[in-house]
């Protein structure tokens, strides 16, 4: 569906996309995440046409879009300087693209009425849109994304201004949705919960390049890199020297799974593998501050010389604040990340 090929648009000095290579597949739904001022935005306007490139093509349906404006792309966009038509009340607004369309009346209509019920808001042509929740106006322009039957819909934060739990809820809702249509959806998002719930495909980006791409599982089982670890909000990532299967690191020897690669590494440990135990069992630890998660507690664990560890606890094995504790690690929630030699801070 979509292929952007050595994709690069530069400010001044800056690479703001680096040469990517991207495919999207029919029917998938792929998230671009990553932090601030990696590009997520500039590849989305870049394959919308807003977003004139210095170099490589973007293809749709195998098509070269070079000199092909926005409106003629066969896009959905639901993007934040999109905003609905605060004047028109909502059966206007989801009619916008299909009147720049030139469909007929009746048509228009019907289409309208459709989508209004694909997205939970039946009967609302007549609403105003300033009388609309948060959560209502985001559907509604999802309505007026979807009403022209595009080829590929591309969001940008398409849940960014809503509360928590209104888009846990709404992210399963569109998931279910796309699926349901066949969309070819293209997302950023900042929230990786978002990005985790909603994709079949996570694309993880950094300095205007892909740092991962894969299914979420993969990404989250096996991070790339000790700067994908961190993004996705695992501390526990510490140079190590990995021989057979044990890796010599600040907090001592760490077991490792079979077939890891050798040498010069970093390695993360996930919370899940710190099992906390009696103090003269493996690495003595200081318990720190203690956060509750709903169905686990995370501990925060001092060892003497070493890094800072974070532990995941059932609620009832929580040990005390400033109880002193051993640690020992499991080898099924450790990874060796690539990127050796790379200070593990990047
Ligand atoms: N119009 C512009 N002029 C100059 N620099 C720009 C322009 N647009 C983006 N940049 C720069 O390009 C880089 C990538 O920006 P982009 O908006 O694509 O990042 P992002 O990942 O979408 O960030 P955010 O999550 O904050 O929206 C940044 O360093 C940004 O400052």
């Amino acid at each position: 569906m979509l292929s952007l090929q050595a994709a690069t648009v530069r400010f001044g000095e800056r690479a703001a996309l680096d040469a990517v290579d991207l495919e999207v597949d029919d029917h998938r739904i792929v998230c671009v995440l990553g932090p601030s001022g990696s590009g997520k935005s500039t590849l989305l306007r870049a394959v919308a046409g807003l977003q004139p490139m210095d170099g490589g093509r973007v293809l749709l349906a195998g098509q070269d879009q070079a000199g092909v404006p926005v409106h003629r792309r066969g896009l959905g966009l639901m993007f934040q300087d999109h905003q609905l038509f605060p004047h028109r009340d909502v059966g206007a607004n989801v009619a916008f693209g299909l009147r720049m369309h030139g469909t007929g009346r009746a048509e228009t209509n019907a289409r309208v009425r459709e989508l209004l019920e694909l997205v939970g808001l039946p009967g609302a042509e007549r609403r105003a849109v300033a009388a609309l929740s948060g959560g209502e106006q985001q559907r509604v322009a999802l309505a007026r994304a979807l009403a022209p039957r595009p080829k590929l819909l591309m969001l940008d934060e398409p849940l960014g201004q809503l509360d928590r739990s209104l888009r846990e809820r709404l992210v399963v809702e569109l998931r279910t949705l796309f699926q349901e249509l066949g969309t070819t959806v293209l997302a950023v998002t900042h929230d990786q919960g978002e990005a985790f719930a909603l994709a079949d495909r996570v694309v993880v980006m950094r300095d205007g390049r892909i740092a991962q791409e894969g299914t979420p599982l993969d990404v989250w089982q096996r991070p790339a890199s000790a700067f994908v670890a961190r993004f996705l909000g695992f501390d526990n990532v510490t140079p190590a020297t990995v021989t057979g299967q044990a890796a010599a690191t600040a907090w001592g020897k760490v077991p490792v799974p079979e077939g890891s690669p050798q040498g010069e590494a970093d390695l993360l440990v996930r919370p899940a593998g710190v099992r906390i135990g009696a103090p003269e069992d493996g690495l003595r630890c200081t318990v720190g501050v203690r956060t509750f998660r709903g169905n686990h507690v995370t501990v925060r664990l001092l060892p003497e010389n070493a890094p800072v560890l974070e532990a995941e606890c059932a609620l009832r094995d929580t040990p005390d604040e400033g109880a002193v504790v051993g640690v020992r690690f499991d080898a099924a929630e450790t990874v060796v990340l690539a990127g050796a030699g790379k200070p593990s801070g990047a």
